[in-house]
């Protein structure tokens, strides 16, 4: 049906079909579009027209959208939708506006029976007792690995025999290993050391501080104040409602996801806490000592004004935070500036950090750019500093227990080096390593290995190195400088699989900066010189869409930092010609990082300078513990992890256990002796993730498969369904 909703915006007219409008807006991949209309006429014309007028057999849902504050008395906006989902339609904006309702009741009133409370959105296991939520989410993570098993089997070769953990599977329920329990949060409500809320419009059209009422994918924009979310502290309700209290003054408007325009656009809270005894009486708010708010803009045409407001606002902030009782801690308020399109801003993204005036002095604020500005938090004894855009476990007691499991399964000891992949600002490679004789960890966020680094010093930690790149792209290079035997000097190393290395002996700084070339020699030699490599290569590209796929937040932020991509084709020459010669000096490193756009490894590599080769190749055991994102690990990391015979250990953490299973497939299904040739798939879009793990899994080189042993989860997120899961694998 041409209602003019295939393009992201069309303004006013009439459609082919009679359908009166101001402005039509879809965006691309979203089941929802957004149509204004000049009058309740025009709607009940159009929700008639849609009503009567399937489009290609799809029934067209319709409902009442927020209407942009600045034209809410001209135009009334609506969204519509395809209901051509499994579940029916999904469209359930709820905006009781007063003349819309007077004129489209039907709409207004199945709105309302669908509406959800903000707590049941962010929330929505809060109605249990937290032993039905623990119960709750034991099932769904039984259903989970079961899907594990399935899939295994299914994507095991013919001819080659189902391990063991499949064939027992039968004694436990068809689980691939049993699920141990799950360990209860030592704090069930206002657990929250960070709250991310977002800033805009509730159903009545007030500037709101809060969460969104659902997903805008779904249509669902409006925002509701966090009071009845019990999972938010509260410092972070009391701030939220302060700053929405400045907001409904202020002159700057605040962010339209459906414009996407505006200034104001997220408000993050983050907490840091003394080092005292775990709080069990559930009042979280009398142990944090500081606090740093990020106030996230988008300063696009705003840049004259801004400078006032932000004075204003740090002086509400800063008063509001005084007047509670008891005051609220606040150790430092920083502006992100960022114009994307959704709040996700790249970690490179601009901070601004503004001073804090004393309370009973004078006023107003001065603007330094700063990467100084951080909180603290302890876990197990240990200080973590903590930059404002670095990852830190959101419910810092539970995430000490945690840390804790994965470390005992882990079976660490002195003879063991622990790869800490995906490691933040250190904590699990830095609470683990005085139990182990080396860690390396390997983060992609800079200020987080920066945060790590700083980390390691400040709790006298001297076995730690950090090497900041993204895991695929420096894995490979890792693994063979640490765990191949050193080679002699100036000789080049060849890998059998997508690598070739560049070792260079030159002192023990420049034995992790041949592992930065390594990573980049192994680009030139796939893109430049050698066909076998580049297929495979392209497969791993293909691999990463894949990957991308699974999260569209990802695949955003790289659509908007194009400059990200971890291949750059222009920088292939160069850098061979680097490997070619015996020595790198550091002007060769900086011109390779720095052409790469990306120079954080080698600023990792600077950084790294107490444990030689030498000494590194003593480790016996070897020991990966990964920790990755929502999304799970890439594959290339997924492939180098199997690749590599010596790592006989692998603890998998995950806070979402579809991913695990996923990269578990992948990880613990024996493979073919002959390994496919990769093949592109195009269905790969429709495909669930298992479903993509099976398809990799038939170009996967032959290798040793891990075996689940273990699993257990802990909850870190009691009320929602969320909850980490740790699974041990070995190579028995
Ligand atoms: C779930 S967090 C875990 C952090 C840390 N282990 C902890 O517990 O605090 C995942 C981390 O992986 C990092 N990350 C995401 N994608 C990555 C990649 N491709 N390579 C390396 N690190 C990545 C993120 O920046 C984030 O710090």
């Amino acid at each position: 049906m041409d209602l003019g909703l295939h393009s992201s915006t069309v303004s006013g007219g009439v459609s082919g079909l009679g359908i009166c409008y101001t402005t039509a807006k879809k965006k691309k991949g979203m089941n929802v579009g957004f149509v204004n209309f000049e009058n309740a006429e025009h709607i009940i014309n159009a929700v008639e027209v849609l009503k009567e007028r399937p489009s290609n057999g799809k029934q067209i849902k319709v409902a009442d959208a927020v209407r942009r504050s600045e034209e809410k008395k001209k135009n009334i906006e609506i969204a519509i939708s395809h209901s051509n989902t499994e579940h029916g339609p999904r469209i359930a904006s709820s905006n009781p506006i007063e003349d819309t309702c007077a004129f489209i009741p039907s709409i207004v009133e199945s709105v309302a029976a669908k509406a959800k409370t903000v707590r049941d959105v962010v929330t929505p296991l809060a109605h249990m007792s937290y032993g039905d939520q623990l119960e709750h989410k034991k099932n769904s993570l039984l259903q989970m690995l079961k899907r594990l098993t399935r899939n295994a089997r299914k994507a095991c070769p013919n001819a080659v025999t189902l391990p063991n953990w499949i064939l027992k599977s039968r004694e436990i329920g068809g689980l691939p290993c049993k699920l141990e329990g799950i360990l209860k949060s030592p704090l069930v409500d206002g657990y929250r050391n960070k709250c991310e809320f977002s800033v805009g419009l509730s159903v009545d059209g007030r500037r709101t501080v809060g969460f969104m009422l659902g997903n805008f994918r779904d249509g669902m924009i409006a925002v509701e104040e966090p009071s009845g979310c019990p999972n938010v502290s509260r410092i972070s309700c009391k701030y939220a409602m302060v700053f929405q209290d400045f907001l409904q003054s202020s002159e700057l408007p605040v962010w339209n996801r459906i414009e996407n325009t505006g200034f104001w656009r997220q408000f993050t809270v983050r907490e840091g806490r003394s080092p005292s005894h775990v709080a069990t009486d559930g009042n979280a708010g009398i142990e944090i000592a500081e606090v740093m708010l990020i106030v996230q803009v988008s300063s696009l045409g705003y840049e004259s004004c801004m400078r006032s407001e932000f004075d204003r606002m740090v002086h509400v902030l800063v008063h509001g935070a005084a007047a509670c009782s008891p005051p609220l801690p606040l150790t430092a308020i920083v502006v992100q500036d960022h114009v994307g399109i959704s709040n996700a801003a790249p970690a490179d993204c601009p901070l601004i950090t503004l001073e804090i005036p004393k309370v009973e002095g004078g006023f107003g604020s001065e603007m330094t750019v700063t990467t100084e500005t951080r909180i603290h938090d302890y876990i197990s004894n240990l200080r973590f500093s903590i930059s404002p855009t670095a990852f830190f476990q959101v419910n810092t007691f539970a995430a000490a227990r945690l840390y804790s499991l994965a470390g005992d399964w882990a079976e660490l000891s002195p003879d063991t080096i622990l790869f800490d992949i995906c490691c933040g600002t250190g904590t699990i490679g830095l609470t683990l390593a005085h139990r182990v004789g080396l860690v390396v960890g390997i983060e992609m966020n800079e200020s987080a290995v920066s945060d790590a680094n700083r980390n390691a010093e400040i709790n006298g930690i001297k076995n730690c190195r950090f090497i900041c790149g993204k895991a695929e792209d420096v894995m490979g290079s890792i693994l063979k400088e640490y765990l191949e035997e050193p080679k002699h000097h100036g000789e080049v190393s060849g890998d059998p699989g997508n690598n070739v290395a560049c070792s260079v002996e030159n002192g023990s700084n420049n034995a992790i900066s041949a592992g930065c070339l390594a990573d980049h020699a192994s680009a030139v030699d796939v893109s430049a010189a050698n066909p076998k490599n580049k297929k495979e290569m392209l497969h791993c590209l293909d691999d990463e869409k894949m990957n991308k796929s699974a999260n569209p937040t990802d695949q955003r932020k790289e659509e908007e930092n194009p400059g990200h991509s971890s291949v750059a084709a222009d920088i292939s020459v160069e850098i061979k010609e680097n490997c070619s010669s015996e020595k790198t000096n550091a002007n060769d490193l900086n011109r390779i990082h720095i052409d790469n756009n990306d120079n954080s490894h080698n600023n990792a590599c600077k950084q790294n300078t107490e444990i030689g080769t030498d000494t590194v190749h003593r480790f016996k055991k070897v020991v990966a513990i990964v920790d990755p994102p929502r999304v799970g690990l890439h594959p290339i990391v997924i492939k180098v992890l199997r690749s590599n015979p010596r790592i006989r250990r692998l603890v998998y953490i995950s806070c979402n256990p579809e991913s695990l299973v996923a990269n578990a497939i992948e990880l613990c299904t024996p493979t073919a002796d002959k390994p496919e040739k990769a093949k592109g798939n195009r269905n790969w879009r429709n495909m669930s993730n298992a479903g993509l793990a099976r398809h990799r899994l038939k170009s996967m080189p032959s290798s040793e498969p891990f075996q689940p042993v273990r699993a257990m989860a802990v909850d870190l997120f009691p009320h929602t369904p969320h909850c980490e899961m740790v699974m041990l694998m070995e190579r028995l």
